[in-house]
């Protein structure tokens, strides 16, 4: 198995009022090609901060993150920023869509910006056509020309969904996918992640749902800026319903303290 994320020893501190937060403290975990992983854990524990310093989105204060055999900490803002164009997909709450422009141009903006530089091959008409693919295959084409305004929560989510893929990413990352969702929507929005992942893209998502949770292939419980527990649910196939991942889950979170 190919490891994509080692994260070693992290710890991230903010100074608030002059004085210290230690947000997360020493955080150990690896991730294989591949693997569908859940964050969970009380509200303020730390699971986005998690998220956005193993991303590449917010710098770590100690410790390493080795995505795809590069150390994220060694890397310049700018090499940072081409890691996350070319190898990871972002599902953020606060990645919003630009209200100026519509559904389709907000998928194929960062396809056009990741052809500008090296190594890239595509040309804007294979950016088109993958743009094309991926909002029929999340059932969102019909609103491809419509304003972001225009179209319900499901569908923005799935074009959020489209826009992190445009480039092919090795990961993708998601805080929340399916928090502002009601419960056919976050059905959908899961069910096309599953199908996401297990055509090999690896996925790691903070949620509160257990529903969600009950999905993925590993679950990482944390406290208080720690990573309390691990619990392994193994790939998920449809066939053999959710509801006994969904009870053994529970009660492993109830034992954490959930
Ligand atoms: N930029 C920041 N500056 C200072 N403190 C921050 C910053 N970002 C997050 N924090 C603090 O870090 C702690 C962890 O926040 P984080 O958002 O990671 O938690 P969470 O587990 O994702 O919470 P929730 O489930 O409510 O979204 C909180 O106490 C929060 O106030």
């Amino acid at each position: 198995m190919t490891t994509i994320l080692e994260v070693t020893n992290l710890c991230k501190t903010y100074i608030v009022n002059k004085s210290q937060h230690n947000v997360l403290r020493n955080i150990n975990f690896t991730l294989h090609e591949g693997e569908f992983v859940s964050v969970m854990g009380p509200s303020g524990s730390g699971k986005s901060t998690l998220l956005y310093t193993v991303s590449g989105m917010d710098r770590l204060t100690a410790g390493e993150v080795l995505f795809n055999r590069k150390q994220l900490s060694q890397l310049s803002q700018n090499e940072i920023a081409e890691v996350r164009l070319h190898e990871m997909g972002f599902i953020f709450q606060q990645m919003y869509m630009l209200g100026n422009l519509s559904v389709y141009d907000n998928i194929i903006l960062s396809g056009y910006q990741a052809i500008k530089g090296k190594g890239d091959n595509r040309s804007r008409s294979d950016i088109n056509e993958h743009a094309d693919k991926l909002m029929r295959k999340l059932g969102i084409i019909e609103i491809a020309g419509h304003d972001i305004a225009e179209v319900s929560g499901g569908q923005l989510q799935r074009a959020c969904i489209c826009r992190a893929l445009i480039n092919a990413p090795r990961m993708l990352f998601a805080d929340e996918p399916t928090g502002a969702l009601n419960s056919k929507a976050a059905k959908e929005v899961m069910e096309e992640l599953c199908r996401i992942n297990r055509e090999g893209t690896t996925i790691m998502i903070v949620t509160h749902d257990v529903k969600v949770a009950a999905q993925t292939d590993k679950v990482l419980y944390m406290v208080d800026g720690n990573i309390q527990g691990e619990l392994k649910l193994g790939k998920f196939a449809e066939a053999e319903g959710v509801r006994e991942r969904e009870r053994r889950l529970n009660e492993w979170l109830m034992g954490q303290g959930w």
